[in-house]
C-alpha cells in the first residue's frame, strides 16, 4: 500500500499529519483463522452485578434473517488491504454472519454462515418517510392553521431523531424538569485527505445530575413537511444580510461570564474525581457499529452498573423483554423505547442519555446500526467529539461488520463497521475507542481479539484515524464484563488483567475539546418540546459562541423577530451560561415580550434543520454553495446533474451536483482539471451543489460543525465535504 499523505491544502489546524509515523506494520500480518471455543456463559457475576442472562442452547436456525445487509460506501475504502512485510496479502475476511444465533437468549458459538441475506423492514425507513413527504408535497408548506395556533404548539409527533431514554425521562421528571414524554484505498485515503477534524467544541460543564437526559423531538424527521423558510407563506425568514462572523466580538458582561466558566472548568478538571456531573468537562460520546453489534446492550448494562437503572428496572426490563421473547435484548430495551426497535430488536433513531464518569459530565448517543437509518447515525455523529466504535467479535461477526460488498451497481452493500468509521471520522471524529464485544461467544479468545485489531488498525487509518487516537478493549455488555472495572471471567482477566482500561476508562482517557466560544452564536435545533411550565423550549448542542439569560437570538429559518432567552438548561440543570459544546435546552421570548408567554415561539414555525443564531450576526439560508469533497464508494460515477440528499448538522435537504468545478490532487488539493465530465470513486474535487430549499451551512473554516456535509443517495454515502464557499 502506498502510505497515505494528506492535508496539505488543508489550512485546519488540527489537520492530521501523522500518518507515517503511526503506521504500524506490524498490523500487516495475515489474520489467523479465528478458533473459537465453547463459550462461557451464564455465570453469576462478581461485585453486585445483575446475574447474566441464562444460556439455554438456541437453534441457530431460529434466528430472524438479520445479516450483514450494508451499503457499499467503504467497499473502496478498504480493497485492496496494503501487503504486509514480504508481500502477503492482508484482506478483510468474508462476510460471514454467524452473529444471528446470538438473537436468541443465548450466545452459543455459532457456526459460520456462508451467506448473508438483509434484513426485512416491511413499514419505509426514516429516509423513505422523508422522501415521501418531499415527494408529495414539494416544497412542503406547513398548514396555516398550524402557523397559526398560538397557544396550542402541535409538536412534532414521535418521530424523534434524538431522545432520551425513557429511564431518563422517569428521572428528568422526578427531578421537576422539563417533561420528556415520547418521547478503497483511494477512496479512503480520500477520506484522510479532507483533514476533516473534530467540531472545535465540548459539551457542557455541568451535566449536574447524571441522567438528566432532556431532549425529546427531532423535528428534522418528526415533520418532513415542517415549514421552510423559503416556502413558508407566513413569514419565516432567514434571509438575514449576513454580517462576517469575523466582524464578531464577544459583549463584554458575557465575556466575563465565560471567562469565569472557563477558569472554574480548568480548576475542576484538574482535581477530577468527584463522582457529580457537575463543573466537570462535556464529553458528547456517539455509540457506532454495525447492526447488532451490541451497542445498545452494552450501554444498557453500563448505566446499571454505573446506577442510573435499578436493579428492579432491569429487572422488569429483563421480564418484559423475556415475554416478548426477546430475552437477549433486555439491555437493549433500556436505551431502545420504541415499540419497533422492541418488537425488531433493532435501533432506528439514536437515543441520547447522560451520565457521569470521574471524568467528564457525558452525553451518550446510542446511534443506530442498521444501514436503512445511516441519516440518523449521521445526526448523532455529527454533535460527538468522541466515538465508542462496537465490533462484533463473534466467529464470523466481525466479518460480517467489516464485510466490503460484492461491488456493482446491484452488488450486496458492505457492513457498517466500514461506513461508520468513515463517515465518523468525516465528520471530525477523531477519538476512538473500538470495543470488541461477544468474545464470551469464542471463550475470551485473545488471539481473535488480536485478529481483529489487526484487520480493522489498517482500515481505521486509512479513513484517516491516527494510532494515538484509537483505543482497543474487550467487553461483554450483557455480562457486564469490563464495563466500569476490571474483567470478572477468568477467561478475559488472564489476558486483560489490571491496569488495561475498562470502558468507563475508555471514556476518561478521551481528551475534553477546545469549545469554539470567539464565534457568534449557533445552536442547530435537534429537539422542540413543552415545558411543564407549558414554556416551548429549544434543545441541541451549542456548536459555536455562548448565550445566558437575556441574550437576543433569531432563529434562521424562522419568524422575523428576535426572541431573547427567558432560561437556559444545560447538561439537564439550570444554568446561567452556555458555552459552544454544551448540551442545552433554551426557553425563548419575544425580544422586549416579558416573562408571560405570550410572546413566546410558536414550535409550529420551528422548522427542520433551524439554527438559533446570534442576533446580530445571524446565518443564511443557502441554497448554492461550493464543497470540496471526497467521494466515495459510488456504483457509477458521478455525473452532474446528480441527485443527491444532503445531510448536515441536524438540516437534510434534497438537492444535486449543480456543477463540477474542478478535480482536485487528494495529497495537494491543487486543481488538476477544470470542469471534469465525471467523479469516480476515490476522486477529490471542488463542486458546485444546489439545495432545492435553503439550508443553513457555514463555511468550514468558521463553523466545523455546520460546515460538513454527507450527499448520500438511494441509502450510500456518496461523498462527504466540507464547505468552501456559500454562494447563493
Ligand atoms: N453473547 C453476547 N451477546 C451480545 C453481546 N452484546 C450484545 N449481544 C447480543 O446481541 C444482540 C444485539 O444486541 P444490541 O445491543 O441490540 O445490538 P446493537 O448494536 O445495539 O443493535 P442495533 O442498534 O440495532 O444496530 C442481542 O441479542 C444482545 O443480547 C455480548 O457481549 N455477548
Amino acid at each position: 500500500m502506498t502510505k497515505g499523505k494528506r492535508g496539505a491544502f488543508y489550512d485546519d489546524d488540527d489537520l492530521d499529519d501523522g500518518y507515517d509515523d503511526d503506521y504500524d506494520d506490524d498490523y500487516y500480518e495475515e489474520e489467523p483463522a479465528p478458533a473459537p471455543k465453547k463459550a462461557e456463559l451464564a455465570k453469576p457475576q462478581a461485585g453486585g452485578k445483575q446475574p447474566a442472562q441464562t444460556a439455554p442452547k438456541a437453534a441457530p436456525s431460529a434466528a430472524p434473517a438479520r445479516a450483514a445487509g450494508a451499503s457499499k460506501l467503504a467497499q473502496s475504502l478498504c480493497d485492496p488491504p496494503p501487503p504486509g512485510p514480504g508481500g502477503k496479502a492482508q484482506r478483510g475476511a468474508k462476510p460471514d454472519p454467524a452473529v444471528k444465533s446470538l438473537h436468541q437468549p443465548t450466545y452459543p458459538v455459532a457456526p459460520a454462515a456462508t451467506s448473508s441475506s438483509p434484513f426485512q423492514f416491511d413499514t419505509p425507513s426514516p429516509d423513505d418517510a422523508v422522501k415521501a413527504a418531499q415527494e408529495r408535497k414539494p416544497g412542503a408548506v406547513a398548514p396555516p392553521a398550524a402557523a397559526a395556533a398560538p397557544t396550542a404548539p402541535s409538536l412534532p409527533q414521535n418521530k424523534n431523531f434524538l431522545r432520551p431514554s425513557p429511564m431518563l425521562q422517569q428521572q428528568k421528571q422526578q427531578q421537576g424538569g422539563p417533561a420528556n414524554g415520547e418521547g478503497a484505498d483511494e477512496a479512503a485515503r480520500g477520506v484522510a485527505a479532507l483533514g476533516l477534524t473534530s467540531a472545535a467544541s465540548g459539551g457542557s460543564e455541568g451535566g449536574t445530575t447524571p441522567g438528566g437526559g432532556t431532549r425529546q423531538h427531532h423535528p428534522h424527521l418528526g415533520h418532513p413537511e415542517a415549514p421552510n423558510a423559503l416556502s413558508h407563506p407566513g413569514g419565516l425568514h432567514g434571509l438575514h444580510t449576513r454580517r462576517p462572523v469575523t466582524e464578531y466580538v464577544m459583549e463584554a458582561d458575557l465575556a466575563r461570564d465565560v471567562a469565569a466558566a472557563t477558569a472554574s472548568e480548568s480548576s475542576s478538571t484538574s482535581t477530577s474525581g468527584s463522582s457529580s456531573g457537575s463543573s466537570k468537562p462535556p464529553l458528547h460520546l456517539v455509540v457506532l457499529g454495525h447492526v447488532d453489534a451490541g451497542k445498545s446492550s452494552l450501554m444498557g448494562r453500563l448505566l446499571h452498573d454505573l446506577g442510573l437503572v435499578s436493579a428492579k428496572e432491569a429487572h422488569k426490563f429483563q421480564r418484559d423483554a423475556a415475554a416478548a421473547g426477546k430475552g437477549s435484548f433486555a439491555w437493549a430495551w433500556v436505551l431502545d423505547e420504541r415499540p419497533e426497535e422492541r418488537e425488531r430488536g433493532v435501533t432506528m433513531d439514536v437515543a441520547m442519555t447522560r451520565f457521569a464518569t470521574n471524568r467528564f459530565a457525558v452525553t451518550l448517543l446510542d446511534a443506530p446500526g442498521h444501514r436503512d437509518f445511516v441519516p440518523n447515525m449521521i445526526a448523532g455523529a455529527a454533535q460527538a467529539d468522541a466515538a465508542l466504535l462496537l465490533v462484533d467479535g463473534s466467529p464470523g461477526g466481525f466479518e460480517a461488520g467489516f464485510s466490503e460488498g460484492s461491488g456493482g451497481l446491484h452488488g450486496a452493500p458492505g457492513g457498517q463497521t466500514r461506513e461508520h468509521a468513515a463517515l465518523a471520522r468525516s465528520l471530525g471524529i477523531e477519538q476512538m475507542a473500538v470495543v470488541v464485544s461477544k468474545l464470551d461467544t469464542c471463550g475470551y479468545d485473545q488471539s481473535r481479539f488480536e485478529s481483529i485489531r489487526a484487520a480493522l488498525l489498517p482500515y481505521l487509518k486509512s479513513v484517516g484515524f491516527k494510532e494515538s487516537g484509537l483505543q482497543w478493549l474487550p467487553a461483554a455488555g450483557p455480562l457486564g464484563e469490563n464495563l466500569v472495572g476490571p474483567p470478572q471471567d477468568p477467561a478475559l482477566k488472564a489476558w486483560w488483567g489490571p491496569g488495561r482500561p475498562c470502558v468507563t476508562d475508555a471514556i476518561d482517557a478521551f481528551a475534553p475539546r477546545e469549545r469554539a466560544v470567539s464565534r457568534p452564536l449557533r445552536l442547530p435545533v435537534s429537539d422542540v418540546f413543552k415545558s411543564k411550565t407549558g414554556a416551548v423550549v429549544l434543545g441541541g448542542k451549542l456548536e459555536g459562541g455562548a448565550m445566558r439569560p437575556g441574550s437576543r437570538v433569531v432563529l434562521v429559518p424562522g419568524p422575523a423577530q428576535p426572541f431573547a432567552v427567558r432560561s437556559l438548561e444545560v447538561g439537564g440543570g439550570a444554568a446561567n451560561l452556555a458555552r459552544a459544546g454544551d448540551s442545552c435546552e433554551v426557553a425563548l421570548v419575544a425580544h422586549g415580550g416579558g416573562g408571560g408567554g405570550g410572546g413566546a415561539i410558536d414550535p409550529s414555525l420551528v422548522a427542520p434543520g433551524a439554527v438559533l443564531c446570534h442576533a446580530d450576526f445571524p446565518a443564511v439560508l443557502v441554497t448554492k454553495f461550493q464543497l470540496r469533497l471526497v467521494v466515495l464508494d459510488v456504483p457509477v460515477p458521478l455525473l452532474r446533474g446528480q441527485a443527491v440528499t444532503l445531510h448536515a448538522h441536524v438540516a437534510r435537504e434534497e438537492g444535486h451536483l449543480s456543477a463540477l468545478v474542478a478535480l482536485l490532487d487528494p495529497r495537494t488539493g491543487e486543481e488538476v482539471k477544470a470542469r471534469p465530465r465525471c467523479l469516480t470513486r476515490g476522486q477529490s474535487a471542488l463542486v458546485e451543489v444546489t439545495s432545492s430549499r435553503g439550508l443553513v451551512l457555514e463555511e468550514y473554516a468558521h463553523y466545523r460543525a455546520l460546515g460538513r456535509v454527507a450527499l448520500r443517495e438511494g441509502g450510500r454515502t456518496l461523498a462527504v465535504g466540507v464547505v468552501t464557499q456559500l454562494l447563493e
